[in-house]
């Protein structure tokens, strides 16, 4: 419960959906985000990520819910300068040049951060004299990027920022992302990225068709299958297996099956190891820690939820 005089939240949505015909791309989706917070939204294409991200900045209008940016609507709050947004593409004139751009933008504040600030921020020294048509994606992000801090906005939203970056662009992103938030901005960003979510983010959201199917802290999140066992099983061997299995099973294993191998997750899986090896013909025994990515996919075929 929410106390009164607290910080008010960076983000309050209740009840969020959003159909789009028969497509119901958000799903009853409720999300509070407190100050400070670096949060991951994570979810396969068409999850409803990105139509989330637009009721949360009032460019989509929900069918039902409401949404609260530090206890303001989302256009009081945009109004206020409270709010950021790091998009995937547009908003650039290509013919500019990168510091003509920040200049440009700045004049429509009435208290931008200084250039100089901007362009240190976002890495861009080099760059300054550079034509947008000149730069590379990641370089155009981090020109975004700088556009979004312009009005020094407490809330950062970033919808797949580093989407078609190669690696070291999309490390060079994240490292000035970071930094932000280190001075306490609080970001909400979405990405198909585990490795993002994994390194970023304090907390994970995922998404799977318009609904939110896990919320936890990002370590909490991977350290929910705490280890995965597979093996590979004789042509035909899971019906005797299956059996011998689940005789021993622990209350906390998933098991998943095909055709050539099965997998084991959970906690303590010495007898499930200890029941696969004594049957004859399993091999390649490989135990793992599960990533956030194996989560993730588990989380996809409805194994954790
Ligand atoms: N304007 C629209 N008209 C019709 N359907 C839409 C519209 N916008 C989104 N959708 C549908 O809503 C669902 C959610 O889409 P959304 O773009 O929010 O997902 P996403 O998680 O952001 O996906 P991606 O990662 O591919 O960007 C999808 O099925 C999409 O096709």
């Amino acid at each position: 419960m929410r106390q009164e005089n607290q910080v008010p939240a960076a983000m309050c949505a209740r009840n969020i959906s959003k159909s789009f015909g028969d497509v119901r791309a958000v799903n009853d989706v409720s999300v509070t985000v407190e100050q400070g917070e670096i949060i991951a939204l994570l979810g396969e294409n068409g999850a409803g990520k990105t139509t989330l991200i637009d009721i949360v900045l009032g460019l989509q209008k929900p069918d039902s819910g409401d949404v609260k940016l530090f206890d303001f609507t989302p256009h009081e709050a945009i109004q206020r300068s409270l709010v950021g947004v790091v998009n995937q593409s547009g908003g650039l004139a290509l013919d500019s040049t990168v510091e003509k751009t920040l200049s440009l933008f700045s004049s429509f504040h009435r208290a931008p951060l200084p250039l100089e600030q901007l362009i240190e921020i976002a890495h861009l020294e080099e760059l300054r004299k550079r034509r947008v048509v000149k730069l590379s994606g990641g370089e155009r992000q981090r020109l975004r990027l700088a556009l979004a801090l312009i009005s020094d906005p407490l809330l950062l939203i970033l919808d797949e920022p580093t989407t078609g970056m190669d690696a070291s662009a999309r490390q060079e992103f994240w490292q000035v992302m970071a930094d932000e938030a280190k001075r306490g901005r609080t970001v909400l960003f979405a990405t198909h990225y585990f490795a993002e979510a994994e390194d970023y983010a304090q907390r994970t959201i995922v998404m799977k068709r318009g609904r939110i199917v896990a919320d936890a802290p990002t370590d909490t999140l991977r350290n929910q299958a705490a280890g995965r066992l597979q093996i590979d099983i004789p042509w035909g061997g899971r019906a005797e297996l299956e059996p011998l299995l689940t005789h021993h099973a622990h209350s906390d294993w998933q098991v998943f099956w095909d055709e050539k191998s099965v997998s084991v997750m959970g906690a303590d899986l010495d007898d499930a190891a200890r029941v696969l090896l004594n049957f004859p013909e399993t091999k390649n025994l490989r135990v793992t820690r599960s990533s956030l990515e194996d989560v993730f996919t588990d989380l996809m075929r409805g194994a954790l939820v």
